[in-house]
């Protein structure tokens, strides 16, 4: 069974006047368990959308959308899922420390529990030092990993993060990454929105491309990174001379390698050039037939 199931779903949001916006079209996709998964897509493409539809806050137009195996209509498909909102708000009085405990009391925690996992998730986030301060005094970094450590407080198996690297400085975004990581290793399932490529390309297992509600690729981050390449740098050098570099296609290298090996040319190593996820999400929206954003 799969951790998030997507079935045709659709999701058509009625606007004033008879003004409809098509947010969704017939979306399938599935997540496994332990799967990071990222949902990349541009500004309006339906990733939010979709979210609040598996989080259960929106109820699709048409379709279905199930974790692990149970509607998201029903509430107890969401009893081990931890979530981050695009933008996530809180009461601006409270310090974190409060926050956290009025969170973990909705998870049904005792006190105990609460203290221990508030000071486990303020310390992965790097906000112990605030603990004790009040919200309203928070930097944007500072609001954005205090959604992650709520949404890491009652330690979920599913992690549904709503761009998780948004509003943050460089070294909070490594941060989120290596907590990504980390999540990933202790066998928990992760599905992200984001529309910055290099975060998928970091800590994704598979992407899936979002346009204008419709899904427009869905692979395997490493076959992706494979299928890039567009040819080799050979470095090495012939004895005694500088070093030297050559670039040949996929197609020329064997024989380029073959050659070589006939000389006293002494390969030290060969790197692959190869287009990265960026190059192949700018296609993707720009070869998408209903890119009007
Ligand atoms: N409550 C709503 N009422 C009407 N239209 C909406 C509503 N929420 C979203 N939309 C529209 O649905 C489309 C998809 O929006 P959504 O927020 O899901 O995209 P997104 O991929 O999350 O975008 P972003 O990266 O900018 O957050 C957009 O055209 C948006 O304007």
């Amino acid at each position: 069974m799969s951790t998030i199931e997507i079935r045709n779903l659709h999701k058509t949001y009625k606007g004033k006047r008879r003004n409809q916006v098509r947010a969704l079209t017939d979306l399938n996709l599935t997540v496994e368990q332990g799967e990071v998964f990222g949902f990349l897509g541009p500004n309006g493409a339906g990733k939010s959308t979709t979210i609040k539809i598996l989080t259960g806050q929106i109820a699709p137009t048409k379709g279905l959308a199930l974790i692990n195996g149970v509607p998201v209509t029903n509430p107890s498909a969401r009893s081990s899922l931890g979530y981050l909102p695009e933008n996530p708000a809180f009461y601006q009085f409270l310090t974190a420390e409060e926050y956290l405990f009025f969170v973990g009391r909705i998870q049904q925690m005792d006190a105990s529990a609460i203290r221990a996992a508030a000071q486990r998730v303020l310390g992965l986030l790097e906000l112990d030092h605030a603990a004790r301060r009040p919200i309203k005094g928070y930097s944007k970094g500072m609001v954005q990993r205090l959604g992650l450590a709520q949404a890491l407080l009652h330690d979920p198996d599913l992690l549904i993060f709503d761009e998780p690297m948004s509003g943050l400085d460089p070294v909070g975004r490594a941060l989120v990454k290596k907590i990504i990581k980390q999540l990933k290793q202790e066998g928990k399932t992760v599905f992200f929105s984001t529309h910055i490529t290099t975060d998928v390309e970091e800590v994704c297992d598979r992407v899936a491309v979002l346009v204008n509600g419709r899904l427009q690729a869905l692979e395997a981050v490493d076959t992706l990174l494979q299928k890039g390449i567009e040819g080799y740098r050979i470095f090495g050098r012939m004895p005694g001379a500088e070093a030297s570099q050559r670039l040949v296609s996929p197609s020329e290298l064997k024989t380029t390698l073959e050659n070589l090996l006939q000389t006293d040319f002494q390969v030290e190593r060969i790197e692959p050039v190869r287009q990265n996820l960026e190059d192949f999400f700018l296609a993707t929206i720009k070869d998408s037939p209903n890119a009007d954003r």
